[in-house]
C-alpha cells in the first residue's frame, strides 16, 4: 500500500522548482552540510555517511551502505535509520535550491527489507514549491540505481533562516559551528539567493 496524505499534496498555486544558477553541477558530490550530522557528517562514527551527488534539474542521487550499527532486526536495517537516509537525501536537495529548509513532514513506505551490507541507491527530487513549502519525494533501491524499490518517501520541507539553528541549537555546538569558517561558508552557501 502507498499514497501520501492530503497535507503532502501541493496546493493549486504551487510552482515548479527552480534550480539555482549557482547550484553544484550535475555529477558533483554535494559534501556534508555539517561535520557532525548523523546523516552525512564524516565526524559521526556510527552515522550513515550518506554521499549525495547533484543530478539534473532539482534532483539528486545518493548512496548509503548499511553498517552493523544500523540494525533493527538481526542482519536488517532499522526502519528509523532508513527514514533517516530518506530524510537526509531529501534534505540534500537544499543544495540545488540554495535554500535552507527543514523537514516538516516525512511519510515513508517500507517495501522490502534491507540487509546489513547493502548499498541503498537513493534518488530524490523536488516536485513543487509553494511559498516556504517545498514538496519532494525520494526512493531507495537495492542492487543498483535501477534495482528493486526498498523504501519510498514523500515529504514537505519548510524554508527557514539560518537563525532557526542559532536560536534552537544547543549553544556549545552553535558556538563551535560559528567559529568554524568552513561551516559558516557552507551555511552561507544556502542563503545566497539571486
Ligand atoms: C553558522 C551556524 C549555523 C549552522 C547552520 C548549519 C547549516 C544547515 C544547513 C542545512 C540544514 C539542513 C538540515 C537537513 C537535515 C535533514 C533534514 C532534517 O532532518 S531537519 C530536522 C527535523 N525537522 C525539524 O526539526 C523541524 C521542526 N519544526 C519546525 O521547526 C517548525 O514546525 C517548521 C519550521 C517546520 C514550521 O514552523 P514555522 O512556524 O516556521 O511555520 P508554519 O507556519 O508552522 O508552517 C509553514 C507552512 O508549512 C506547513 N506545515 C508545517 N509543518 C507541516 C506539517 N508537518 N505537515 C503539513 N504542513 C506543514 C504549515 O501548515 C504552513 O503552511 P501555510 O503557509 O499555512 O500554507
Amino acid at each position: 500500500m502507498s499514497g501520501s496524505s492530503a497535507s503532502l499534496q501541493p496546493p493549486a498555486d504551487a510552482v515548479k522548482p527552480v534550480r539555482h544558477p549557482d547550484a553544484p553541477a550535475p555529477g558533483d558530490l554535494l559534501g556534508a552540510h555539517y561535520e557532525h550530522c548523523f546523516g552525512c557528517g564524516p565526524g559521526q562514527p556510527h552515522g550513515l555517511h550518506l554521499e549525495a551527488r547533484a543530478g539534473e534539474g532539482v534532483a539528486l542521487t545518493a548512496e548509503f551502505t548499511v553498517q552493523p550499527a544500523h540494525q533493527g532486526a538481526p542482519g536488517l536495517a532499522h526502519g528509523g535509520v532508513l527514514a533517516t537516509a530518506l530524510d537526509e537525501t531529501l534534505g540534500s536537495l537544499n543544495w540545488l535550491l540554495r535554500t535552507v529548509a527543514v523537514t516538516g513532514r516525512l511519510e515513508t513506505d517500507y517495501v522490502r527489507p534491507v540487509p546489513v551490507g547493502t548499498t541503498l541507491h537513493l534518488a530524490a527530487e523536488v516536485t513543487a514549491v509553494a511559498g516556504r513549502k517545498i514538496y519532494s519525494r525520494a526512493v531507495g533501491r537495492l542492487d543498483g540505481p535501477d534495482g528493486p524499490v526498498a523504501v519510498r518517501a514523500d515529504a514537505l520541507f519548510v524554508e527557514v533562516k539560518v537563525d532557526h539553528f542559532i536560536d534552537h541549537g544547543r549553544p556549545e555546538e552553535i558556538r563551535a559551528a560559528m567559529s568554524d569558517p568552513d561551516q559558516v561558508r557552507r551555511a552561507r552557501a544556502f542563503e545566497v539567493n539571486p
